[in-house]
């Protein structure tokens, strides 16, 4: 069951920092004859919050990589308010879904400075940074630990926070909550919204979770399955806030959402040589993750 969400009265871009204007124009990804997406094209607006769904495997994480420069196109371009992604750039800041990217080596407190420092800024303004980064997710107070003496939800919080030091204009994150028990998700999912507000950053994300894009998202855009993924749809996410995924008005929107992969799934298994059906409530056991939590989102037959 989804919650609603709060929406921050204070939030208007506090800092007054503004996100980036994110451009993919026909891109296509190869890993040698492999042909992982095709002819990709997405305007993404400075601030907008953008949801990428689709059926596992068919390249979310590859579209995500490539936005952060760590993935070079075949074929079309990428461009950041105008200028071409040409490699990782701390104005791109990406979180993965696995918090085993901090260095457990250093505090809470010195991860979150590790970016700032890396750029040369000074021990004060790393430290401010630090501080108001570990604020924003609520883990001040956490400062001096080390990532091991955390949960998984907090050393996810200080993941986003590490990132965010950094001050980027585009935040990819490809499923960051995915490893998360279902309550603290929606606890992340809650702070999402706030800090995104607070912050003003373009946000990426990629989900397998259809209410939680829909919780979160201003548009969502579901890829088709792969190889060769191409964008199928792209949904304006447009529902007041405090939103909850599962009220009446976001009704139709899931109802497209979960047909829209639910084809696609289908596909995918049909060209694997599996049962189609596989995709409705078997879809969580496909051994190739296929289903995965989309399995879950599909539900029976009479849902759809
Ligand atoms: N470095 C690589 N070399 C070869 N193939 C790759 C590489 N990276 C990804 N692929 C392939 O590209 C396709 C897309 O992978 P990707 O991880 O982007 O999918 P995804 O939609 O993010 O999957 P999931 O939802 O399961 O995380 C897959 O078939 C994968 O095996």
């Amino acid at each position: 069951m989804t919650k609603a969400i709060e929406a921050d009265p204070t939030s208007a871009r506090a800092d007054g920092r503004r996100g980036a204007s994110v451009r993919v124009d026909g891109v296509d990804i190869r890993f040698g004859s492999f042909h992982a997406v095709r002819d990709i094209s997405l305007d993404i607006a400075a601030g907008e919050f953008l949801c990428l769904l689709g059926p596992s495997g068919c390249g979310k994480s590859t579209l995500l990589s490539a936005l952060a420069g760590f993935v070079r196109p075949y074929q079309g371009s990428l461009t950041v308010d105008g200028s071409p992604v040409t490699g990782p750039d701390p104005d791109l800041g990406m979180v993965f879904q696995s918090s085993e990217a901090l260095f457990d080596w250093l505090t809470v407190g010195q991860n979150v400075a590790f970016g700032p420092r890396m750029r040369g800024r000074s021990r004060a303004e790393q430290s401010a940074l630090a501080d108001e980064y570990l604020g924003l997710v609520g883990l001040r107070h956490c400062a001096g630990r080390f990532p091991g003496q955390l949960s998984g939800g907090m050393r996810q919080r200080v993941q986003i926070a590490r990132v965010l030091a950094n001050q980027p204009r585009v935040v990819l994150m490809d499923e960051p909550f995915g490893a998360l028990d279902a309550q603290t998700r929606q606890v992340m999912q809650e702070e999402m919204t706030r800090i995104r507000q607070a912050t003003g950053c373009t946000v990426v994300f990629v989900t397998h979770d259809i209410d939680e894009a829909i919780l979160l998202a201003d548009r969502v855009a579901v890829m088709t399955a792969g190889p060769a993924a191409s964008i199928k749809a792209v949904y304006p996410v447009d529902l007041p806030g405090p939103r909850d995924a599962s009220a009446p008005e976001a009704a139709e929107l899931r109802r497209a959402l979960r047909q829209d992969i639910g084809e696609e799934v289908r596909k995918a298994l049909r060209d694997q040589g599996l049962d189609p059906e596989l995709g409705t409530d078997l879809g969580a056991e496909v051994g190739t993750g296929l289903g995965t939590k989309l399995g879950a989102d599909l539900g029976t037959e009479e849902d759809r």
